[in-house]
């Protein structure tokens, strides 16, 4: 997937997987939206492009080069854009983009709206069955 800021994921043809907008119980003690409550949107992301690709069960056991371009803020309108990259025996390369669509200042006054990508982040997600452990991810 390219990483240029400059082009959109949707210019690029990548489908938006999640979209959801942060509230003030997202916050951080800075006021900026926490980085966790972003992975965790993003895991789920990474698990529903596995999910459907390897028609089943799915769990994450690895999350490479994750990384946290941008703030969030309280009233952003946030969006988790990705696909699949690579398929192993058992296990789905997921690369991820969340992008955001910002109207407010940090302060909460309104600016110009702004488009920006916020963070990036490969999820390795392994087919399992019903006991947990790996399957041979299906033909596509
Ligand atoms: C039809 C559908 C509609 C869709 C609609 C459903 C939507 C539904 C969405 C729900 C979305 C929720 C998504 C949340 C997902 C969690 O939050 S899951 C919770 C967090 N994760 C866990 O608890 C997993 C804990 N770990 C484990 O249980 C075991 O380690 C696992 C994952 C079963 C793997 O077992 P293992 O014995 O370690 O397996 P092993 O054979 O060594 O490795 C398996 C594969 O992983 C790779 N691997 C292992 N370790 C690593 C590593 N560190 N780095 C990279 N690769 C690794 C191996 O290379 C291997 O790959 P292949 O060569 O086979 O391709």
């Amino acid at each position: 997937m390219a990483t240029d800021d400059s082009v959109h994921p949707e210019a690029r043809g990548l489908e938006v997987v999640i979209r959801t907008a942060p509230m003030p119980a997202d916050a951080n003690g800075n006021g900026d939206i926490f980085g966790g409550w972003i992975l965790s949107h993003m895991d789920i992301a990474a698990g529903v492009l596995a999910a459907k690709r390897a028609q089943g069960r799915v769990a994450t056991v690895a999350i490479d080069a994750m990384t946290f371009l941008k703030p969030v803020y309280i009233g952003d309108l946030l969006s988790i854009y990705g696909e699949v990259v690579g398929v192993g025996r058992t296990s789905i390369k997921v690369r991820l983009e969340t992008w955001v669509e910002r109207q407010r200042r940090r302060d909460g006054s309104l600016t110009a709206r702004q488009s920006m990508r916020v963070t990036e982040g490969t999820f390795v997600m392994v087919a399992i069955d019903e006991e947990g452990r790996p399957r041979v991810v299906p033909e596509a």
